[in-house]
């Protein structure tokens, strides 16, 4: 099941509904802090700890939590920035039994635990709280976030203080975009979800491992799904996105080139014409390696065909609108996107939303974070993937994935999804020093 990810006004609206089909505010709080306190003795283990609560139900969960790892025979401190305000967290005060300190004065410890602000958090902090907190968490052996580590703005993953790296966050109910959109992603440690009786009902979540068609016993390569590929003027990336199709699982990969292209594997039937109305064709794909050769795309769009549209054909298509009515799955990155979407407003959440809904097509935004959004509205958030992804080609052994899928009878947002997903899981199987020809030879390690 993947796990849901809510905005903070749709985690309030969600714990709201919750509150009128009688779950009481207190004991959803209860079991945030329960499962804070079992998140952080199942990773932290048992050393001295202390909870840094702000004035919000974010530090009502700390007041939760405290109680629970002192019953669990913690040594545990709890330091507030502020008394409570919120009604919740006032009662959840109420039940701890122990001292509170003053956060100001709070010496470090070797776990830290920052229930200071969550979802509420409205502003940047005070310097001299982001200033402590900072040095807090840094000092820590494990720096442990109540939801969000304080200073994120939940929505859009943006920093408005500057925080240190924590180890665990654990989130409640729902992730929020921030947990999955740099450069808050990059903060948040091990991120756990736990689930406190609040029915999320998202249309965003995290992507998580495919369910990909299984083979037909009486398949053949056509059913199991022809990508035939449109060379242009750089062979090199099309070599790579057509070697990546064929080892994510397609039947049939196939390369339509004016000129022989060495380098790629012999299954790979290369030809001089691009007959694209052949009906055994499961997915185009266009644009790695293309060069500025508008005709290409202009004839690929005339096939009645599914169409993954990457690097050079993203730049050829000029107007989001030319592609109303195709079956298109574009894989910009972000230079990409700007250049053919423009400035558009709000989070990366949004934009890519935004996105899909002018051009009718998947779009797979990619990055660090790496998003897949569609017209109607659903959006993928990639689990984080290894830096090392960052290297010449591995952009077109991404297309040429997600066309396999595509190929292999995947709807094409599903398609976007397990593509991003193996490509992720393939570069961690790859390891650091990995270049785009090493990610080929692990695709098939993960499928
Ligand atoms: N969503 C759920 O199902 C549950 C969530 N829980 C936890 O609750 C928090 C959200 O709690 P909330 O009270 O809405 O917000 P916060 O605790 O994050 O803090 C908001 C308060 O802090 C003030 N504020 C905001 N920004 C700042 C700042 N930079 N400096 C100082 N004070 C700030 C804000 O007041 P303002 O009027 O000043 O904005 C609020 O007083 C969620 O993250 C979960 O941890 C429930 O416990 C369980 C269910
Ligand atoms: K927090």
């Amino acid at each position: 099941m993947s796990r849901p990810i809510l905005t903070a006004e749709q985690m309030r609206a969600a714990e709201a509904a919750a509150i009128d089909a009688g779950i009481a505010e207190t004991v959803l709080m209860e079991q945030a802090g329960r499962a804070l306190a079992e998140a952080v003795r199942l990773y932290a283990g048992p050393r001295e700890t202390l909870i840094l609560c702000g004035p919000g139900n974010n530090g009502g969960d700390g007041y939760v939590a405290a109680r629970f790892l002192k019953n669990a025979g913690y040594t545990v401190r709890v330091a507030a920035l502020a008394e409570p305000t919120a009604d919740a967290a006032k009662w959840a005060r109420g039940q701890w039994d122990g001292p509170v300190e003053s956060f100001a004065a709070a010496t470090e410890a070797p776990i830290i635990i920052d229930c200071l602000f969550g979802t509420g958090l409205s502003r940047g902090l005070e310097p001299v709280v982001a200033e402590r907190l900072l040095l807090l968490v840094d000092k820590a052996l494990v720096a442990v976030a109540c939801d969000l580590p304080s200073g994120v703005a939940s929505d859009d993953g943006t920093l408005l203080s500057a925080i240190g790296n924590y180890d665990l966050t654990v989130s409640f109910g729902a992730l929020k975009p921030a947990h999955r959109l740099m450069p808050a992603m990059s903060r948040m440690g091990r991120t756990v979800l736990a689930d406190i009786g609040i029915d999320p009902g998202a249309d965003w979540f995290e992507i998580e491992r495919p369910d990909l068609p299984s083979l037909d016993p009486a398949g053949h390569k056509y059913s199991r799904g022809l990508v035939h590929c449109l060379a242009g003027q750089m062979p090199g990336a099309i070599v790579l996105a057509a070697t990546a199709a064929a080892k994510s699982g397609a039947g049939y990969v196939r390369v339509s080139t004016s000129l022989p292209i060495s380098g790629l594997p012999s299954s790979v039937v290369q030809s001089g014409g691009a007959d694209l109305q052949d009906e055994r064709i499961g997915c185009i794909l266009v644009g790695p390696g293309l060069g500025d050769v508008p005709p290409v795309l202009t004839l690929a769009l005339t096939a009645p065909k599914p169409i993954v549209i990457d690097a050079d054909g993203i730049g050829l298509v000029g107007d989001p609108e030319r592609l109303h009515g195709h079956d298109v799955i574009l894989t910009p990155h972000e230079g990409e996107f700007g250049k053919l979407f423009g400035k558009l407003e709000g989070s990366k959440a949004e934009r890519a939303l935004e996105a899909a809904r002018r051009s009718q097509s998947v779009v797979v935004y990619k990055g660090p974070d790496t998003l897949v959004a569609a017209p109607d509205g659903r959006l993928g958030f990639a689990p984080p993937a290894p830096a090392w992804l960052a290297t010449a080609g591995t952009g077109d052994v991404l297309a040429g994935m997600i066309a396999a899928m595509r190929a292999r009878g995947l709807e094409a947002f599903d398609a976007a999804c397990a593509g991003v997903w193996l490509h992720g899981r393939a570069a961690e199987a790859a390891g650091p020093h990995m270049i785009a020809d090493d990610l080929l030879e692990a695709i098939p390690s993960v499928l």
